[in-house]
């Protein structure tokens, strides 16, 4: 039984499950997204170019990948650690930090910013989406010498040449269709995952389709579904009926975009993103429909512009502003109370 059995692994070690407190469980911290840079619309070439500045904020909320310098977070560490002092008085506790391979993961950095601000950080293992991928990851099988290795020795031993040991594995990348090099690393995770007892996390391709197929192929390669949650489901699956089907299949469901409001999603034109109302609405179907114990909530903040120290909401903005909406929508304090420290205590221990 590895020595993580009934703890939280943190990038400063392990600890008590009792000790998260409230808890974001899809953030990031410092990263890079230059492989989503989406080219700007003729005519916005210079705002595409510009410093950030207020006057600019509205564009860059609808524009958000298209501004090379603002998919750079991993130049805010400074910003950052502010952002994390002010999240733990708004009574923050935890933060995941779900960059993995291919996105700039730099846990030096976790590691300061958990000592620096008292914030329990916990780490991501595994890999992003296949165009972030090597060569040298798709000619990797699944087993020996392998991905499940790899991510294995990430949450053991530590990752990327440090003695920093993930806690959690994933965000792991899928796209739509998923791709021969993601179904690999999905059956890379469960299999590490069924060694190990860990939580695991899945960002989907953005089709409705993506959740259900990339929990098929973790089932079928004997991953623990109740130890796993589906990211994005704000921006993924809209019908309540699918949202559903789908949650019968028994992952953790988290709504992670709290805090992005967008008009025209980039990625899938034909997505309308939810507002914040619309994701409080979506959280109170869950409840009604019984998955209280199911759901997970976060900003998934990826971009510069959603720093308040370029006008944007902000790791707190869930605390300050999201809880009491989620009151006054007849969620109740306990059942916020399990959406913030319960369901994500339950899913970061280790088995
Ligand atoms: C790395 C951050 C990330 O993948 N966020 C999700 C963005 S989106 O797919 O919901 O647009």
């Amino acid at each position: 039984m590895p020595e993580q059995s009934g703890k939280v692994q943190t990038v400063l070690g392990l600890i008590e499950p009792g000790q998260l407190g409230r808890t974001m469980t899809h953030e990031h911290l410092t990263m890079t997204f230059e492989c989503s840079h989406v080219p700007p619309a003729p005519g916005d070439e210079g705002l595409a170019a510009a410093p950030i500045e207020m006057k600019h904020l509205h564009w860059l909320q609808q524009n958000p990948y298209s501004h090379s310098e603002n998919l750079l977070l991993n130049q805010e560490i400074e910003a950052v650690k502010e952002e994390l002092l002010c999240y733990r008085k708004a009574g923050g506790g935890s933060i995941v930090e779900n960059t993995t391979t291919g996105i700039t993961r730099n846990l030096p950095v976790l590691r300061k910013l958990a000592k620096e601000t008292g914030v329990h950080i916990i780490a991501g293992a595994g890999y992003y989406v296949d165009v972030t991928h090597s060569d040298e990851t798709r000619k990797m099988t699944v087993e020996k010498v392998c991905l499940t290795d790899i991510i294995v020795s990430e949450v053991l031993h530590g990752a990327d040449g440090t003695d920093i040991r993930c806690g959690v594995i994933g965000e792991i990348g899928t796209s739509w269709p998923i791709t021969e090099s993601e179904k690999k690393v999905l059956r890379a995770t469960a299999h590490a995952q069924t060694q190990l007892g860990c939580p695991v996390i899945i960002h989907p391709g953005r089709n409705k389709a993506a959740p259900g197929e990339a929990i098929r192929i973790l089932q079928e390669a004997g991953g623990n579904i109740s130890k796993t949650v589906m990211s994005h489901l704000d921006r993924t699956l809209f019908d309540q009926q699918e949202l559903l089907e789908f949650a019968k299949m028994g992952s953790y469901l988290e709504y992670d975009l709290f805090g992005t409001e967008m008009l025209n999603y980039p990625f899938n034109l034909d997505v309308d993103m939810p507002s914040d109302s619309q994701r409080v609405q979506a959280l109170a179907f869950l409840i009604r429909e019984g998955y209280e114990d199911r759901i997970l909530i976060a900003h998934d903040i990826h971009t510069k512009h959603r720093l308040t120290k370029y006008g944007g909401h902000g790791f707190s903005h869930i605390l300050k502003n999201i809880v009491p909406k989620m009151l006054s929508r007849g969620i109740t304090q306990n059942q916020v109370e399990k959406i913030l420290i319960e369901n994500p205590k339950q899913w970061l221990t280790f088995k």
